[in-house]
């Protein structure tokens, strides 16, 4: 079993500086060892062409509210491209960001080797904001729309196809919904097991329900894509829209354990991790847990 690393030093779809070094930090922690010591055969060729790709971008005023738009287009279209080699190469992508309008890439690239696929989305935050419901222009609040085909079609954009459902969508850990998006949310019929849900039923039921949901007999490909304010900021402190009342360590973890027992994993994003944010002993934190959890979305377990 294989798997590529790819480091996305990219902060466009938010404002605050820092996330772009999230790759190389998870990367000097060891995560790439920590894979091979897994079992899993580690392809790494650290993808510097995304800094490349941004940098060639000259002036890039906003379009309407959103900001950085041709950045991010361009940046998460390399994005796809790459995840999608990697994934008809037969190695799991592991997309480390870098904040979570890289999503629109690695979902598109996920789709392209998995049309079949399902996307179990955990966050603070649904990131399915559209170009009329934004209220910050920040990209990173927007990918799901993207992905799902919604709102008016943004010229820059039209390389991401609609290739992802509603009835493919799940998402975990919600607490931090705008009231545009919990119209669209509603509006979609799209399954959504907000922080309530996790305290009512527990994360053990709500893993099960949620994958019942998007893959009822276990045997579509699953794409997690793990937004690290998903968990309380205590847990991991030094990411760019921390929201209290968060997933414990545990709850975070279970998540990626049982996603990896349904051995139907194919590709995995650890988002929004910014070493730039907190004092050293937060940032190590938050590290740390980065790695953590793509450890046991591969295979790590307790026992
Ligand atoms: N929904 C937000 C936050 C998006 C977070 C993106 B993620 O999950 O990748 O980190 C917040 C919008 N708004 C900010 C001001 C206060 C009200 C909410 C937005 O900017 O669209
Ligand atoms: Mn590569
Ligand atoms: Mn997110
Ligand atoms: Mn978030």
């Amino acid at each position: 079993k294989s798997l590529a690393i790819v480091g996305c030093p990219f902060s466009g779809g938010q404002p605050r500086a820092g996330v772009d070094q999230g790759p190389i930090h998870l990367i000097h922690a060891g995560l790439p060892k920590q894979l091979e010591e897994l079992g899993w055969k580690v392809h790494f060729d650290g993808h510097h062409q995304f800094e490349d790709v941004s940098a060639a971008i000259g002036p890039d005023s906003p379009i309407g509210k959103l900001k950085n738009p041709r950045r991010v287009s361009k940046v998460c279209e390399e994005v796809a491209k790459v995840v999608g080699e990697h994934a008809k190469n037969g190695q799991l992508p592991v997309t480390l960001g870098g904040d979570h309008s890289l999503a629109m890439g690695t979902i598109s690239g996920t789709f392209e080797k998995y049309p079949d696929a399902c996307v179990v989305w955990v966050d603070a935050h649904a990131d399915i904001n559209t170009t009329d419901t934004t209220d910050s222009g920040n990209i990173h609040g927007m990918p799901v729309s993207f992905l799902l085909g919604l709102g008016e079609k943004v010229e820059e954009f039209k390389w991401v196809k609609p290739v992802l459902k509603p009835s493919r969508l799940v998402y975990i850990g919600l607490r931090d919904v705008d009231a545009g998006e919990k119209r669209i949310l509603k509006e979609n019929n799209i399954k959504a097991f907000s922080m309530h849900e996790v305290d009512k039923y527990g994360i053990g039921k709500v893993v099960e329900m949620a994958l019942d949901h998007v893959n009822p007999n276990r045997d579509r490909p699953i794409h997690l894509s793990f937004d690290v304010d998903a968990l309380d900021p205590t847990v991991a402190p030094s990411t760019g829209t921390p929201v209290r009342g968060g997933l414990t360590f545990r709850e975070g973890h279970y998540i990626c354990e049982a996603i990896y027992e349904t051995g139907c994993l194919v590709a995995l994003d650890i988002m929004e991790v910014n070493p730039s944010l907190r004092d050293a002993e937060s940032v190590r934190q938050t590290v740390a847990v980065g790695c953590s959890l793509a450890r046991s979305a591969l295979g790590e377990t307790l026992l």
